[in-house]
């Protein structure tokens, strides 16, 4: 159905180019409802959302201007329709947004100026989530039907270029605006890896054209077996600098609380520390991928209330318990490790309301406490324990938290590196 102007002997339809953008009725505002059922004289109606008023029933005024006077496709809050066909009070020249410095064929970016053969990109309208991401970088508001979004394109210019495909002016799926915004001033991203926005699980490829993965296509890559020392550790000072601000990130982290209560009334465990089976098998922390525009604090916070339920108005991470940070050249990503301090009792409570989490049973299968102690024949315990299978650069995450926050001495750690099956 071609979505067109309900507005009296107006006859305008939502055509692709024809730049005349359509408005709902304001249904959340009564008094301003009530302003706009007047002017339209249908106030004897009930409104409804199908209802859609062209922009050409509103004056050049009626709408937002970007901080540099380009005019936007936004409504201003106070706006009302005032130009109909029998109008006769219509002062002002009807807003006709054909007028080339909004719409296509240029940029809808405000103050863009594209030069002349630049790819355009229509937003992606086929994509809620997505689409708001844009929208909220773009300073375009994401009230209207996404159909709209056909008549608005952003040029080349506004994309990373690790949004695209090798070589190519094709976007990657999930590619998100980031560069010469006014609207949005954070690290350039390269891809937007918000799991929700993973809707068409068919459709979501792995960077080799597998299908099989669902959601998981796009991140696949970075589950992958690490060669060795693939991981190298980032200096504090170099987490944030242009080298890395093309990488995708993520967040875990190291919660731990001091134990010295005996485990079979001779083995000192030292501390309790949380990891957890994830859903691919491996041993991994609490955490994961950061989201655009979402910062690494925030990102670990989130992800372990939705992994394990943490109750973050009473533990959370700040920026000071940030241990260390690795970085994979190959897989383009950047690991940033923190520590969550607690109590015993704080930790069995974390412990238990672990099943209850949003992702337990799914993304998580279970929290473990790592055995910090080594049995009489000098291999099973924590010897055993690092001979697991752990996913990115956790082993070494978790070598480096033991060592930082002095729960193992150095060379209680190179034993238990160095225990072997074959000796006992
Ligand atoms: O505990 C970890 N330590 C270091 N790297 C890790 C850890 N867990 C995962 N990773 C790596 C490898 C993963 O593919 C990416 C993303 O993390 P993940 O937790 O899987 O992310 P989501 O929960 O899916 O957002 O980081």
């Amino acid at each position: 159905m071609v979505l067109s102007c309900s507005v009296q002997k107006c006859e305008n339809k939502l055509i692709k180019g024809n730049g005349i953008i359509f408005h709902r009725l304001p249904l959340h505002d009564k008094e301003l409802l009530k302003k706009w059922l007047k002017a339209l004289k249908i106030d004897n109606c009930t409104p409804t959302k199908h209802y859609n008023v062209c922009s050409e029933h509103f004056i050049e005024d009626d709408y937002k201007r970007s901080p540099t006077g380009v005019k936007l496709a936004d409504l201003l809050c106070s706006a009302v329709p005032s130009i109909f066909s029998d109008s006769s009070n219509a002062k002002q020249k009807p807003c006709s947004l054909t007028n080339k410095e909004c719409y296509e064929p240029v940029c809808f970016v405000p103050s863009c100026k594209t030069p002349k053969g630049l790819p355009l990109y229509n937003f992606p309208f086929g994509d809620k989530r997505l689409l708001d991401i844009w929208a909220e970088r773009t300073g375009l508001s994401t009230m209207y039907d996404t159909e709209l979004y056909l008549t608005i394109t952003i040029c080349k210019n506004h994309f990373h270029e690790n949004c695209f495909h090798d070589n190519s002016i094709q976007l990657k799926p999930y590619a998100i605006p980031s560069v010469n915004l006014i609207d949005y001033s954070g690290p350039p991203d390269s891809c937007c890896l918000i799991k929700s926005l993973h809707s068409d699980e068919n459709s979501v490829m792995t960077s080799t054209g597998d299908r099989t993965w669902g959601w998981l296509g796009s991140t696949e890559e970075f589950g992958r077996p690490p060669e060795p020392n693939e991981f190298i550790v980032i200096p504090k000072s170099e987490i944030h600098c242009e080298k890395y601000a093309g990488s995708n990130h993520a967040a875990h982290c190291f919660i731990y609380a001091e134990n010295n209560e005996r485990v079979f009334d001779i083995y000192n465990p030292r501390a309790s520390i949380l990891m957890q089976l994830r859903y691919d098998g491996y041993f991994g922390f609490p955490g994961g991928l950061i989201d655009a525009g979402e910062d690494f604090v925030s990102a670990v916070n989130r992800e372990m209330v939705e992994e394990i339920n943490l109750n973050t108005t009473i533990h959370s991470v700040n920026h000071d318990d940030h241990i260390i940070s690795h970085w994979s050249e190959k897989k383009n990503l950047v690991l940033h490790f923190y520590k969550l301090k607690v109590n015993m009792t704080d930790l069995i409570e974390i412990e238990r309301q672990a099943s209850l989490a949003r992702d337990y049973g799914t993304e998580v299968l279970g929290t473990i406490r790592v055995p910090l102690y080594t049995l009489g024949d000098h291999y099973r315990g924590f010897p055993v324990f690092l001979n697991h299978n752990f996913i990115g650069c956790s082993r070494d995450q978790l070598i480096a938290a033991l060592t930082s926050l002095n729960i193992l001495t150095p060379e209680e750690i190179q034993l238990a590196l160095n225990a072997n099956s074959r000796n006992i």
